[in-house]
């Protein structure tokens, strides 16, 4: 039973040498549109079901306060948090539109949707992918490979190399902390920081 935990390890750190190898430009391409939003008032939606709605609201998180140093709040936000919004849109309408509700009333051209699903299936952020192309967003998924429906509605796509969804997402969050610090620094707030301008 104890080889489980040398086996998890090695499949993870396995999986995340492949992703470098294999996503390096996409995750640097997937920064660029985040930066480039921000840098022009835009701003980043997040959502996820399960493992990945925890992922959704950890990134908005690092994005409105801070990661690893003091900068300016950047603008993000997770579609998974308001009770009140998604049971509304799930008891109304369906658990399919809790997502894509939230998009077409918070969403706009120049933002850009994280969607994440290790599935790339998930009917709720299928459509919320949908409804944030309609609107002239741009939409960046995580997914695991081949990355399912989300492949073909998604401007950049992350398909992680590996079909278990654990060590997707666990590759899911290192991408994530990889952009956060790609984006401050293609802000310039990294050098702020320095100059104590945080
Ligand atoms: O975290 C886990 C499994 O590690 C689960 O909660 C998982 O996120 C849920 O089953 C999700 O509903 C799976 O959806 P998706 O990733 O395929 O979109
Ligand atoms: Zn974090």
């Amino acid at each position: 039973m104890k080889s489980k935990i040398a086996r998890a390890l090695q499949e993870s750190a396995l999986a995340k040498q492949a992703t470098a190898d294999i996503l390096e430009d996409s995750i640097w391409r997937a920064a660029e549109q985040m930066a480039q939003s921000l840098r022009e008032g835009g701003k980043l939606l997040f959502c996820g079901n399960g493992g990945s709605a925890a992922d959704a609201q950890h990134l908005a998180a690092e994005f409105v306060v801070r990661f690893t140093y003091d900068r300016r709040p950047l603008a993000a936000m997770s579609l998974t948090t308001d009770t009140s919004i998604l049971t509304a849109a799930g008891n109304d309408y369906s658990f399919a539109q809790i997502f894509s509700r939230q998009v077409r009333a918070l969403g706009g051209p120049g933002d850009v949707l994280v969607a994440i699903s290790t599935s790339g299936n998930s009917d709720n952020v299928v459509e919320a992918a949908h409804a944030a192309k309609e609107l002239g967003m741009t939409v960046i998924s995580l997914t695991g490979v081949p990355g399912g429906r989300l492949a073909e509605v998604s401007d950049v796509l992350l398909n992680v190399p590996s079909s278990v969804t654990a060590r997707i997402q666990e590759i899911h969050i290192t991408i994530g902390h990889i952009w956060c610090d790609l984006v401050q620094e293609m802000l310039g707030l990294e050098e702020d920081a320095r100059d104590g301008r945080g």
